[in-house]
C-alpha cells in the first residue's frame, strides 16, 4: 500500500462535504483539537446566543420571557431538535438536568415498569458515573447490581439468560477504548430476556447516526458538551419510548414535569411525554448555547459524518502504526465510535508533551492515551499532523523531559 501523504490528506480535505463546518466553530490557532470527546469546540453562533438570552431575554424582557422567550418550552422544543440525532420522535426526547441525574430517573423509572425482577445489571468499567448511580439506585430501591463485560457477548447472554434481570444499562460507546455495542442486537437480546435497557449515548450521540426507535430502546441519557458542543455543564437530555409514556414513572417528580403546572396543584400527574422526565427549573443560559449548536447540527448529514469519522480514525491509526502503541480500540470501523485509544505505561507525560506541541488528546488511568476526532471541525491534514507528532514525541523519547511528568491534571 502507497504510504499517505499530507498533500493527499489536504485534497481530502479540499473533496470533503463537511469542510465548511469548521467555519463554524472558535477554534484556538496552531492547537489541533482531540479532545471533542470530553468537552466539545465552541460554536461560533454561541456567544451571540447567550448575550441575547442574557442581554434582551433576561436584561429587558425580564419574566416575560417564560413564555415570549420560550423558556418554559425549550426543554422540549430542544428535545425536538435533539430527536432526529438519536432516531426518535420529537415528544420522545427532553433536554434538561444532567446525565447522571437522568441516569438517576431512567434507572428508576425502568425498575418500577419490571416490577417482578431486581436486579440491574451493569458493565465492568463503564464510566465511573454510571456504576456509581447503579449503585445508588440499588440500594434506594432494593435492586441488586451486577457487572458484566459488555464486549463479551456470551457472557452477556449469560447475564441477561438468568432471568432476574429488570435493566440492563450500557454505554453505546465505551469512554475508555471506544468501542461501539451493537444497539439493535443487544436491545433485542435483552427483551427476549425479558430486560429493559437504558442505553447511555454520551460518546456517541453526535459522533454516528442513533436509532433509537429502530432499535426498540426503551430509555437513553445522554450529554450535549462533546460532540454536540454546548458547552461545559450543558443540559443533558433524555429520551422515553413512547410505548413507556403513560405507565413509566421516574422518582424525581418536579413541578416542570407535571401535566398542569401552573394549576399549582397539591398533587402530582405527570406530563405527557417526555416532558414527564422533568423535574425543576432548567438552565435557561446555559439552553442557549445548545440551541445555537443544535440549529447547527440540523445541517448535518449524519451519513457523511460518520463516513468522515471512519475515515479519521482509520487515518490516525494507520499513521500511528510506527509508534508501536497497542491500540485498544477495535480495529474494526464499524466496532469503534469517533475515538481512537492506545495503551503506553508512559501515556500520561507523552499525552503531556503532545499538549505542548498543540496536540489536545487526554489521558485516562491507568495508561490509556485518548483521542477523539469530531468530524464537524476536525481536517485530515490535522489528523496527519497529530499522528506524525505523536510519533515523533514516542521515537524521539521527548515524554522524558520531566515537565511533562509533572502533577496529573483533573480532566
Ligand atoms: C459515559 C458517560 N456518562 C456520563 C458522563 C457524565 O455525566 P454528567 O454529565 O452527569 O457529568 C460521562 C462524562 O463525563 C460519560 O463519559
Ligand atoms: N463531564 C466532565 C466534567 O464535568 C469535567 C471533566 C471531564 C468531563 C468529561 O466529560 C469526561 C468524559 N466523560 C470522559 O469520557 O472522560
Amino acid at each position: 500500500m502507497t504510504p499517505i501523504t499530507r498533500p493527499d490528506c489536504v485534497r481530502r480535505d479540499d473533496e470533503d462535504p463537511l469542510a465548511g463546518f469548521r467555519r463554524e466553530f472558535l477554534l484556538p490557532e496552531g492547537v489541533i483539537y482531540l479532545d471533542g470527546n470530553s468537552l466539545g469546540a465552541l460554536p461560533a453562533a454561541a456567544p451571540g446566543r447567550i448575550a441575547r438570552t442574557v442581554e434582551h431575554e433576561w436584561g429587558e424582557r425580564l419574566i416575560a420571557s417564560w413564555n415570549d422567550a420560550g423558556w418554559w418550552d425549550k426543554p422540549r422544543a430542544l428535545g425536538a431538535k435533539l430527536a432526529p440525532l438519536v432516531g426518535a420522535a420529537p415528544h420522545e426526547v427532553v433536554v434538561g438536568d444532567g446525565t447522571s441525574a437522568n441516569l438517576f430517573k431512567a434507572l428508576v423509572a425502568a425498575l418500577r415498569l419490571n416490577p417482578e425482577r431486581h436486579v440491574v445489571l451493569g458493565e465492568k468499567g463503564n464510566f465511573p458515573t454510571d456504576l456509581y448511580i447503579t449503585e445508588g439506585v440499588a440500594e434506594i430501591m432494593g435492586a441488586v447490581e451486577r457487572r458484566v463485560d459488555a464486549d463479551n457477548r456470551a457472557a452477556l447472554a449469560g447475564a441477561l439468560a438468568a432471568g432476574d434481570v429488570a435493566v440492563l444499562l450500557l454505554s453505546h460507546v465505551d469512554y475508555r477504548t471506544g468501542a461501539l455495542r451493537d444497539m439493535a442486537e443487544i436491545t433485542r437480546l435483552a427483551h427476549a430476556n425479558g430486560t429493559l435497557v437504558v442505553w447511555d449515548l454520551c460518546h456517541s450521540v453526535g459522533a454516528l447516526p442513533i436509532e433509537l426507535a429502530g432499535c426498540g430502546v426503551d430509555f437513553a441519557v445522554g450529554c450535549t458538551y462533546k460532540y454536540l458542543n454546548a458547552g461545559p455543564g450543558a443540559p443533558a437530555f433524555v429520551f422515553a419510548a413512547q410505548r413507556h409514556h403513560s405507565a413509566a414513572r421516574q422518582p424525581l417528580t418536579g413541578w416542570h414535569g407535571h401535566a398542569r403546572p401552573f394549576d399549582f396543584s397539591g398533587e402530582y400527574a405527570p406530563a405527557e411525554g417526555a416532558s414527564s422526565f422533568l423535574s425543576g427549573s432548567q438552565p435557561v443560559v446555559a439552553a442557549a448555547a445548545l440551541e445555537a449548536s443544535l440549529d447547527l447540527w440540523q445541517r448535518v448529514d449524519l451519513r457523511l459524518l460518520r463516513e468522515k469519522s471512519v475515515a479519521l480514525t482509520e487515518l490516525f491509526i494507520e499513521q500511528t502504526r510506527s509508534a508501536g502503541l497497542d491500540l485498544v480500540t477495535p480495529p474494526e470501523p464499524d466496532r469503534r465510535g469517533s475515538q481512537v485509544a492506545l495503551r503506553h505505561p508512559e501515556g500520561y507525560p507523552i499525552v503531556q508533551a503532545l499538549i505542548a506541541r498543540g496536540v489536545v488528546g487526554d489521558f485516562r488511568a491507568p495508561d490509556v492515551l485518548r483521542f477523539g476526532f469530531a468530524p464537524l471541525y476536525l481536517r485530515y491534514a490535522d489528523v496527519f499532523d497529530a499522528a506524525s507528532a505523536l510519533v515523533e514525541v514516542v521515537r524521539s523519547g521527548q515524554w522524558r523531559d520531566p515537565r511533562f511528568a509533572a502533577a496529573k491534571a483533573v480532566t
